[in-house]
Order: structure tokens, then C-alpha cells, then sequence
């Protein structure tokens, strides 16, 4: 079974971006498997190594988006990319636009080691 922080890593993690590639979003949301049952909506990859997003747990706390109280807020801003699906996209063919940003990222963190589990926002 996927633990809750693996499965952050697998859904939001790409240190090696943000890649110009215009199939960029379309191929990452398929090869970390957001497109299976049917399309993820909304998704955001962070491009820095994992240790400086792990870090985030220890940084600024902040209320989550519904209220809990386990949200961290990155003390700098990140180069992440959105993928958003379009208005054309169909399951199976589920289709992105990729959206570069450099943002404050705002995650839940939770467990023993304490580690991001949940990507609340970007600001
Ligand atoms: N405080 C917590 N503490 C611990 N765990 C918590 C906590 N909160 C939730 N979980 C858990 O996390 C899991 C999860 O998948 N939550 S999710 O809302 O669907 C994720 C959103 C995000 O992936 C994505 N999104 C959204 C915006 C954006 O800019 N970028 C972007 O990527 O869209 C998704 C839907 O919005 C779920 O198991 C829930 O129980």
C-alpha cells in the first residue's frame, strides 16, 4: 500500500523541471498515474529537491485551506508548474495546460518523520 507521503512524492514532486515541453503536464499527469478512473482536475508539480520541500514542515505554520491545523507555508517561493485540465479534455484522453508560477507552496504535513502528505495551495 502507498503511504500518504509517498503518494505525495509520486503526485507532486518533479525536481528535474520545469521542463518547456508543451505535452509536459498531458505526460506527467499519465506517467505518475492522475489519469487512471478518470482525469485529476487540478495538479501541481514542485520543481526543487525533495529535502527543500520536506522542509517546509519545519517552516511557517498556517491554517489549511478547510481549517486544519497541520498546513506549512514554504518561507521562499518555489518554481512549480499547474496542470489544469481544458475545457476539451475527455476521459481516457485526458488533456493539460501546463501554467509556470514561482510561489509561496503551502502543504499538510503530517506522521513520524513529520513530512508533507497533501498539497493545500499555492500563493
Ligand atoms: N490537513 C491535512 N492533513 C493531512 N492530510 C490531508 C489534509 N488535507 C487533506 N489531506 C489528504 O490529502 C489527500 C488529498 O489528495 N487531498 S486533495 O485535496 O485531494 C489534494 C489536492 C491537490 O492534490 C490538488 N491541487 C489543488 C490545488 C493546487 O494548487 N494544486 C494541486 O495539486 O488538487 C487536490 C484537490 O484540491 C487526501 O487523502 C486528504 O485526506
Amino acid at each position: 500500500k502507498e503511504s500518504p507521503a509517498m503518494k505525495f512524492q509520486r503526485r507532486h514532486m518533479d525536481p528535474g523541471g520545469p521542463s518547456n515541453n508543451s505535452n509536459y503536464c498531458n505526460q506527467m499527469m499519465r506517467r505518475r498515474n492522475m489519469t487512471e478512473g478518470r482525469c485529476k482536475p487540478v495538479n501541481t508539480f514542485i520543481h526543487k529537491p525533495l529535502a527543500d520541500v520536506q522542509a517546509i514542515c519545519l517552516q511557517g505554520n498556517t491554517p489549511c485551506k478547510h481549517g486544519q491545523p497541520n498546513c506549512h507555508k514554504s518561507s521562499s517561493r518555489m518554481k512549480i508548474t499547474d496542470c489544469r485540465e481544458t475545457n476539451g479534455s475527455q476521459y481516457p484522453n485526458c488533456d493539460y495546460r501546463n501554467s509556470h508560477k514561482e510561489r509561496h507552496i503551502i502543504v499538510a504535513c503530517a506522521g513520524n518523520p513529520y513530512v508533507p502528505v497533501h498539497f493545500d495551495a499555492s500563493v
